[in-house]
């Protein structure tokens, strides 16, 4: 599904990213892990546009996606969530979830905020079921009217899911998804990233949350300093000593 080869990134020197390759297979919950500063953000911004690679390729279904803007990606069927939350905080729930809509659709997001209200179009009404329907799916229905920024921390990393989904992507990269979360919301949130998967949709996360990663992944590629040295099922990479080193001295990386 997705294509990585031998992807790099030198930030003045330092090299960030060093020669990775992998395949992400369809269908999948594919998880990419490592201690602090093992290239996992840089990585996830060569895939969805957000830096150039300084060598090597990515390539979505056979596109290829390499040199190519995180708009453009999004409309090829690629979206991503940040590690900082990144909404519209000033408008509704359900507003936040509709701009994904549009992206999709290409249509100009203005006719959203200069609608006449009781006067909805054919397409603004099939997007307003969408959303509801994305809403739902996350857990976010009853608050569809909520201002973004009144939500709590996990609700609102809840709605970028849902505003990502709603660009209808063939996969989702999520940057550590449950950064924050307590474990009854990790909990709910590893059922939703599943419910993703099962959906259709191939989900490429990274995530300190060992025990998440762990307990959800079909595979899980491990980074560290910029290099792959190791990739499995969380069983297989688990009891790699190239992967238990790395995690040595790291508590952060250890929970
Ligand atoms: N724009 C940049 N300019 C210079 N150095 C950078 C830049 N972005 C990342 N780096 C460096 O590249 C290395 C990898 O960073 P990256 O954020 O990808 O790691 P990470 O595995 O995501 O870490 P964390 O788990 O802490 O988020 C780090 O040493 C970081 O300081």
């Amino acid at each position: 599904m997705l294509e990585i080869r031998s992807i790099s990134k030198t930030f003045g020197g330092y090299q960030a990213v060093s020669e990775v390759s992998t395949t992400v297979r369809q269908g999948t919950i594919h998880a990419v892990i490592g201690p602090n500063g093992a290239g996992k953000t840089t990585l996830f911004n060569l895939v969805s546009g957000v830096l150039p690679p300084s060598a090597g390729s990515v390539s979505l279904e056979g596109q290829e996606l390499t040199g190519r803007r995180p708009d453009r990606i999004a409309r090829m069927g690629l979206v991503r969530t940040f590690q900082g939350v990144r909404l519209f905080g000033a408008m509704t729930v359900l507003e936040n979830v509709q701009t994904g809509r549009y992206i999709r659709t290409s249509s100009d997001l203005l006719p959203m905020f200069l609608r006449i209200p009781g006067r909805e179009g054919k397409q603004e009404a099939a997007t307003r079921e969408r959303a509801m329907q994305l809403l739902d799916m996350v857990g976010l229905a009853k608050q569809a009217d909520a201002i973004a920024a009144d939500l709590a921390l996990a609700d609102q990393r809840r709605l970028e899911i849902a505003r990502a989904l709603a660009t209808e992507p063939r996969m989702l990269l999520l940057d550590e998804p449950v950064a924050g979360m307590n474990p009854v919301e990790v909990k709910e949130a590893a059922q939703l990233i599943q419910r993703i998967r099962d959906s259709g949709v191939t989900v490429l996360l990274t995530e300190h949350h060992m025990s998440l990663v762990m307990s959800i992944s079909d595979r899980i590629t491990v980074l560290n300093y910029g290099r792959k040295i190791a990739e499995g099922t969380a069983a297989e990479v688990r009891d790699d000593p190239q992967v238990v080193e790395a995690y040595l001295g790291t508590p952060e990386g250890a929970h």
